[in-house]
């Protein structure tokens, strides 16, 4: 049986546990915050961990990103792209009387336009989860007017009506999940394979970044990836990641690695992984 750690109950990530696990038995362990997340599977608590990194509309998920590089040293076991559907979720009433709209920022974030457009007076709250905000809704059963954003099933759970459907901001909404832990996962679903780079440039000097992506064009490897975050040493020290669409142990991955460690730079290995969804 494999435990998972998730936001949740009744968020995307739960449903993307489920997605991922598919009909490996596998029990989950629903926490409030993603540093709860991560901090179950460093414990022990959990085999494996769901985390959400970027978004379509919204970009990456950078305080996600940060914790895996700078709190924790868990590897990405795979990975899997999520189309999202946003729901208005509530107690059945007229739009015009809602004045709070509860839920994750990142949620709030590809529904920006509904709201600007189909409730601009209400004040938009954030709260940890997209299920956490219906939760609310819930618990404030006296009060009128409130409202959250997630899914059919977090309304379902928390004995709401969905008052509006597809209210995110573009029809391709999707949200990249990947999977975290200390083991290897063999998951039976066909997926392509990715390597995950974490990449520090040994010093700023013009074309520096120019000659690390230089050794993955000469190797004739991929880029599907590449975005900058600071070290949090000094301003203006980024990391690069990059992810490859090559696993790890392929040719030329081992001479690429090789070529940037001569360069001076440093690369560690967030995970090589099976990819699958959109
Ligand atoms: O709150 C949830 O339902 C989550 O699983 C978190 C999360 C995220 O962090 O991006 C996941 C998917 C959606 O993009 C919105 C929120």
């Amino acid at each position: 049986m494999k435990r998972i750690s998730v936001l949740g109950p009744g968020t995307f990530s739960e449903e993307s546990a489920h997605h991922f696990l598919g009909a490996v038995p596998h029990q989950l362990i629903p926490c409030k915050l993603i540093a709860d997340v991560f901090q179950a599977v460093v414990s022990g608590r959990a085999d494996l961990g769901v985390i959400p990194i970027e978004n379509t509309l919204e970009g990456s998920v950078s305080q996600h990103l940060d914790w895996l590089v700078h709190e924790v040293d868990l590897p990405i076991q795979a990975e899997w792209v999520y189309p999202i559907t946003m729901n208005l979720i509530g107690r059945a009433g007229p739009l015009e009387g809602i004045r709070e709209v509860l839920s994750h920022p990142v949620a709030l974030g590809q529904c920006r336009e509904f709201l600007r457009a189909r409730l601009p007076r209400a004040e938009v709250i954030p709260v940890g989860s997209t299920s956490e905000g219906a939760r609310q809704v819930r618990e404030r059963a006296s009060e009128t007017g409130l409202a959250a954003i997630g899914s059919a099933a977090s309304a379902a759970l928390y004995g709401l009506d969905i008052l509006a459907g597809h209210i995110e901001d573009h029809p391709d909404n999707a949200t990249r999940f990947v999977l975290v832990g200390p083991e290897p996962l063999v998951l039976s679903r066909p997926g392509r394979s990715k390597t995950s780079l974490l990449v520090t440039l040994p010093a700023d000097f013009p074309g520096a970044l120019h000659q690390v992506l230089s050794v993955f064009a000469r190797k004739q490897v991929n880029l599907v990836r590449i975005e900058s975050r600071p070290t949090r040493k000094r301003l203006g020290n980024y990391f690069f990641f990059i992810d490859v669409d090559s696993p790890l142990s392929a040719q030329p991955m081992p001479e690429a690695l090789a070529e940037l460690d001569s360069l001076g730079c440093s690369v560690r290995v967030l995970g090589s992984y099976l990819s699958h969804g959109v």
